[in-house]
């Protein structure tokens, strides 16, 4: 059985995951016109046979982080689905399971986090960059295919939490020069039911920020419950996500609606880890949003003291075991935004 054969069965994530076979790039048409071109492993390009007026050019993403498994297995529900001719998506489509060699050895990455190598291209010294760099490459040149009608493009890039967190699902809008945050990107956060989006406040150097900044993709980081090995995760727990993911392929265009069920949040202030010395007062298990009022220690780092600020805060993904001189917490605070041009945040 060779590379292609199997993604032909709809086998996309075990032909990905096999490194015992050899990829070689393919394309073919299926019966209703779709064409599919594997342009590297784990990165698969779907053309519908008519190009609408309301096109989007899609990334959907999963596997940035090898241990991040109920995204990876939505990706390949989807690309099964197409692949067999179940699905009949309305959009160019580039599905990615990101990282087969993370996935295969369960970790979140091999030597350094790979959802922190999207700010330039990498010196190759290790397979996260190597990786980081191919994935670079994919979206550069999906998004650079000019047509007659220029779709709007988009990039969901989808994960797991490590911990438990007070909403289950929640969305991280990357801060980026571009118009990155339409109304359309926001409704379907709504339709999706995720529970809420944060919106951050500084450049990052993750998938979802590479594809807002540099090509102007209405983005988001999209966190999906917690992390679980494979077999273990309740998706019927993602169907609202994923009905949605399904109609945003299928389907011309969604309603654009905001009526305040999602929960905003703002970024106030990014911990980074300056030192060896950097501890939280509290343990790891700490759920993500978990609220801290005005005044309480949080915890420290080379002697500087971690409080919480005016009118208490919030933690978003405390972690002290990151590499040195990077995030350790998001501390975040409720906020409201309205729907204009784009969306604008209001308090
Ligand atoms: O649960 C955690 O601590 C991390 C989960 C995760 O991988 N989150 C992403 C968020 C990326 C973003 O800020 O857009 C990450 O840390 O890479
Ligand atoms: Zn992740």
């Amino acid at each position: 059985m060779t590379f292609v054969d199997e993604v032909k069965r709809g086998r996309f994530l075990s032909a990905t995951c096999d490194l015992s076979l050899p990829f070689v790039p393919a394309d073919w048409v299926l019966e209703s016109g779709i064409h599919c071109q594997l342009l590297q492993r784990g990165v698969l390009q779907i053309t519908p046979n008519e190009q609408i007026s309301t096109a989007k050019d899609i990334v959907l993403s999963s596997g940035v982080h090898g241990n991040e498994t109920a995204p990876i297995e939505l990706i390949q529900q989807l690309a099964e689905g197409i692949l067999l001719g179940h699905i009949e998506p309305v959009h160019r489509l580039l599905l990615i399971i990101a990282h087969p060699e993370a996935i295969n050895h369960k970790t979140r990455f091999i030597e350094e986090n790979m959802n922190r190598l999207f700010k330039v291209r990498n010196s190759e010294r290790n397979i996260d960059c190597k990786v980081a760099n191919q994935l670079q490459e994919a979206v550069n040149s999906f998004y650079g295919v000019s047509t007659a009608v220029q779709p709007e493009r988009w990039h969901l890039d989808l994960h797991c939490a490590i911990r438990p967190s007070e909403h289950y699902t929640f969305a991280i809008s990357p801060y980026s020069h571009k118009h990155s945050r339409s109304n359309s990107l926001f409704s379907f956060i709504q339709h999706a039911k995720i529970e809420a989006v944060l919106l951050a406040n500084d450049p990052s150097s993750t998938f979802s920020w590479f594809s807002a900044e540099y090509h102007g993709a209405q983005a988001l980081t999209i966190e999906l419950g917690k992390v679980a090995d494979f077999g273990n995760n309740n998706l019927a727990l993602l169907a609202h996500f994923s009905r949605a993911m399904m109609k945003l392929v299928t389907e011309n265009s969604l309603p654009i609606t905001w009526n305040n069920d999602v929960e905003v949040y703002r970024v106030s202030r990014t911990l980074l880890k300056q030192s060896d010395d950097f501890n939280f007062s509290f343990p790891d298990d700490l759920p993500n949003f978990t609220f801290f009022d005005e005044g309480v220690y949080l915890g420290s780092d080379s002697g500087e003291a971690f409080i919480a600020d005016e009118k208490g805060e919030a933690v978003v993904f405390p972690n002290a075991n990151v590499a040195l001189g990077q995030r350790a917490a998001l501390m975040v605070k409720k906020a409201h935004i309205i729907f204009e041009e784009q969306i604008r945040l209001c308090g």
